[in-house]
């Protein structure tokens, strides 16, 4: 039996992202916590979060490969996930503004045969990037479109957050929500060859 490729994410983003490899795959979002005991390091917690998110998935599968993934923005002490409301989005936004912060985004791979956990594979890239300032009437109006309110970080890199983006220094796809680089490398060390692949056709039904 050909292992299933499952992508264990409700973002249409990094649904979008894995197309790009043009493997079949189905997506079934995990619904795990996004919670951490303890003080984790960003590049710690994304990894965390990639796992936890992939593995309660994994437990449902017979044989597949399924794929996790986290992101968060750091900046100072401070690490961002998504904004909790638009009040929250605008203090994300104006506390971002005017200088570069770092996102990071975990990916992690759960390998699974015969409805056990054998092989597991976890890392994380890190990306600066840089928000021009933004004055109060830019926020409001860029909060109203509604694009920041499922973004870490209260912005989108691949929309309209892009007029505010000056630069970026690093993956780009590890800022949309997975990085595309990181993901091929990943799946090639684990013996799944993205360029000769052997997954299963997607499951419809
Ligand atoms: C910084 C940034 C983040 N994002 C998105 C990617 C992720 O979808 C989201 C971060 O939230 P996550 O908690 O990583 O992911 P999610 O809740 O959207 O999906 P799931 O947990 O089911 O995998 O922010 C962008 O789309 N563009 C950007 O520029």
């Amino acid at each position: 039996m050909q292992p299933e490729l499952v992508l264990a994410s409700g973002s249409p983003r990094r649904k979008q992202l894995l197309q790009a490899l043009g493997l079949p795959f189905s997506v079934h979002p995990s619904s795990v916590a996004e919670e951490v005991p303890g003080d984790p390091s960003p590049g710690e917690l994304v990894e965390i979060l990639a796992a936890k998110k992939a593995l309660a998935v994994a437990h449902t599968k017979e044989r597949a490969l399924v794929i996790g993934s986290d992101t968060v923005v750091a900046l100072g002490d401070k690490i961002l996930g998504k904004p909790k409301d638009k009040q929250n989005a605008a203090q994300i936004l104006e506390y971002l503004q005017g200088q570069s912060h770092q996102v990071y985004t975990g990916i992690a791979l759960v390998e699974v045969i015969n409805n056990k956990v054998t092989r597991r594979l976890i890392n994380h890239r890190v990306t600066e990037v840089m928000i021009r300032n933004m004055n109060q009437e830019e926020i409001e109006w860029y909060i109203s479109t509604e694009e920041p309110m499922d973004k870490a970080g209260a912005y989108g890199l691949q929309g309209i957050g892009s007029m505010w983006v000056d630069w970026i220094d690093g993956c780009y796809t590890n800022v949309v929500g997975m990085s595309l680089p990181l993901l091929y490398d990943m799946m090639n060390g684990m013996g799944y060859p993205v360029l000769k692949p052997s997954f299963a056709p997607e499951n419809k039904a």
